[in-house]
C-alpha cells in the first residue's frame, strides 16, 4: 500500500562551499494495510525526514515513494491550529481543507467531537488548551477526512494512553485492517502498545525493518551495548 525507496548520501556533503546533509540513504521498505509502523532511531537518524518524504513534502534525490490511498499528517511542525477559534471551528476548517462537504461534516461532527474527548473545551478558543488537548484536536483534524494512510510524529505523544486506546478502538487507525499508520517517536511505551512493524534508522541508513518486537529487541540491545 505504501512503499519507499530513496538513494542519497547519508552524510555531510559540501556543494559550492556550503554544507548539506544527505539525510537518507538506501531506504527500501514496504507497508501494507493493517500496519502500524514505528520509525525509531537516534536523534538525527532520519525519522522526520523519512516521514516527510512519505508525505510528499520532500522529494528523494533518487528513488521513489509510492503511496496508494489518501495521506493525512499530524506533524508538530505543521499542527496549525487557529488559537482564536474553538476546537469545533478548527475541525470545521480542517474538514473544508480535506474536501469534506458541509452535509457530511454535519453528520460526522458529533462523532469527531466525541472522539476528541475534550468535553466543554471543544467550544472555547484553542488558545486555552494544554499541549495534550491540542494534540487530541490535531489528531481528530488529521483523520476527519478519513485518510487511508496516517503519518504522525512526536506531536501525538503528549496525548495520554487512554486517548490513544480510544482512537484505536473507535477509528480505522493505529492498526485498523484497511489503513496504514506510521509513527515517528522516541516514546516507545506508546509504540509498544500500538505498533506491529518497525523501521530502525541509523545515520540515515535502514538498520532494521520488520516485525516490531524483533526489530525493537535488536534496537534496544544495540542501545544497551552503546551502539545506538
Ligand atoms: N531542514 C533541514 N535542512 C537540512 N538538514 C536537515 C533539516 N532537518 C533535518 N536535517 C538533517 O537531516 C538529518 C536527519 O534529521 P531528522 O530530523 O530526519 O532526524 P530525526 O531522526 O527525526 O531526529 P530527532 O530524533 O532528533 O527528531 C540530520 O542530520 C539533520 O541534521
Amino acid at each position: 500500500m505504501l512503499s519507499g525507496s530513496a538513494q542519497t548520501g547519508g552524510r555531510i556533503i559540501t556543494i559550492d562551499g556550503a554544507p548539506y546533509v544527505a539525510a537518507l540513504q538506501s531506504i527500501d521498505c514496504r507497508f501494507g494495510k493493517g500496519d502500524c509502523v514505528a520509525l525509531v532511531g537516534h536523534n538525527g537518524s532520519g525519522k522526520t525526514t523519512l516521514l516527510r518524504t512519505l508525505a510528499g513534502i520532500y522529494q528523494p534525490v533518487t528513488g521513489r515513494v509510492t503511496a496508494r490511498g489518501r495521506i493525512s499528517t499530524m506533524f508538530s511542525s505543521t499542527l496549525s491550529l487557529s488559537d482564536m477559534e474553538t476546537g469545533r471551528q478548527n475541525i470545521g476548517v480542517s474538514a473544508v481543507l480535506h474536501g469534506i462537504s458541509p452535509e457530511r461534516l454535519a453528520e460526522s461532527m458529533g462523532d469527531i467531537v466525541d472522539l476528541c474527548g475534550l468535553g466543554d473545551f471543544i467550544d472555547i478558543p484553542v488558545a486555552l488548551y494544554s499541549d495534550g488537548m491540542r494534540a487530541r484536536l490535531g489528531l481528530a483534524m488529521a483523520i476527519v477526512g478519513d485518510p487511508d494512510i496516517l503519518l504522525v510524529d512526536e506531536a501525538m505523544t503528549t496525548t495520554d494512553a487512554r486517548f490513544l486506546a480510544s482512537i484505536r478502538a473507535r477509528t480505522r487507525y493505529f492498526g485498523g485492517a484497511e489503513t496504514v499508520t506510521v509513527i515517528a517517536t522516541h516514546s516507545h511505551d506508546i509504540t509498544d502498545t500500538l505498533c506491529n512493524r518497525a523501521v530502525w534508522l541509523e545515520h540515515g541508513h535502514l538498520k532494521g525493518f520488520g516485525d516490531y518486537d524483533v526489530i525493537m529487541q535488536q534496537y534496544r540491545d544495540s542501545r544497551d551495548a552503546g551502539d545506538g
